[in-house]
């Protein structure tokens, strides 16, 4: 039996998360180097909750600069099973306003500055994507949002752009075309490190704009996003609190294998693995290097 630990990754808008008992600000050292921040441990209703807000304090990370290895490796060595990101997002749908959430449930990865991987030269491992989000986090998502009549769309695909400039009009009418939902900068590689470290993941994709393809929407601005940040925001607050009150106290096996991806990944021999690259691999994937 594991104890079930939810963390919460708090996106643009979301630096804090009200409502937590026995609150604690705890500084967890990486091999990976720095976090976005020092990490909130808290409680609600007696399930231990762990947050970070992905863009630091203030804001001061952009999607580029933030240290995803570092971000997971914390939140696994803190001992979360089970993530949610909170995100803002651009739409690409009539049918998806600014408000609405999208419990996503596909990534399409358009990154390319970013360390993306906990393996590598030394200990090569493969794990699967073809299921990013974890159905059994999605299900809890879509209780919590129904119990908090919260206006949120089951699944749809996030495309995740470098950034930090928003998309051309070329882009932006073609990934429309190409039938996805929403556009955001950070949840690759987040979600497949998380992945690699065998954490549940699960995204809340909040609609802040049309991006720039509707004709009658102008270009994104940040001031524009803010405004329907706030408001999502607080929603986004009430959403965690209800998933958290109403989630299992025990860590739910996952139906995609998301808690146990390096079963079946690792391919580098014993022999040849590189012991400085299995020392920093010891909390995402001490489970099956000690074993
Ligand atoms: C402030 S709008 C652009 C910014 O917001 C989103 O961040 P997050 O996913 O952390 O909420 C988007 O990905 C960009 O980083
Ligand atoms: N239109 C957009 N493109 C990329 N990231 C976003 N975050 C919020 N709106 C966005």
């Amino acid at each position: 039996m594991t104890r079930a630990v939810l963390g919460i990754i708090g996106g643009s808008g979301i630096y804090d998360l009200p409502g937590l008992e026995d609150v604690r600000e705890e500084t967890i050292e990486s091999p990976w180097g720095e976090p976005s921040a020092a990490l909130t441990r808290g409680v609600i209703a007696g399930l231990p909750i762990v947050f970070l807000p992905r863009h630091g304090k203030g804001h001061v990370l952009s999607p580029s600069d933030i240290n995803y290895r570092a971000n997971i490796d914390v939140l696994k060595r803190a001992g979360v099973t089970d993530l949610v990101s909170l995100s803002a997002c651009g739409s690409f749908r009539e049918e998806l306003p600014p408000g609405i959430f999208v419990l996503v449930d596909q990534f399409v990865d358009r990154t390319y500055k970013r360390e993306s991987s906990f393996f590598g030269k030394g200990c090569v491992a493969h794990v699967s994507m073809a299921h990013p989000v974890s159905p059994r986090l999605h299900v809890h998502l879509v209780a919590a949002a129904k119990a908090e009549r919260i206006e949120a769309v089951q699944g749809g695909t996030y495309v995740c752009m470098e950034g930090p400039q928003f998309s051309s009009l070329a882009e932006s009418l073609t990934y429309k075309a190409q039938g996805h939902s929403v556009i955001g900068m950070t949840n690759m590689p987040e979600a497949k490190l998380a992945r690699e470290a065998e954490i549940c993941y699960a995204s809340v994709a909040m609609v802040t704009d049309f991006d720039c393809w509707h004709p009658d929407h102008d270009a994104v601005t940040v001031q524009d996003i803010i405004r329907v940040l706030n408001s999502n925001a607080g929603k986004a607050k009430a959403l965690v609190a209800r998933l958290a009150r109403d989630f299992p106290r025990e860590h739910e096996p996952c139906p995609v294998g998301s808690d146990k991806a390096l079963d079946t990944a690792l391919i580098t021999a014993p022999e040849a693995r590189d012991v400085r690259l299995l020392a920093k691999l010891d909390a995402v994937a001490g489970r099956v290097l000690n074993s």
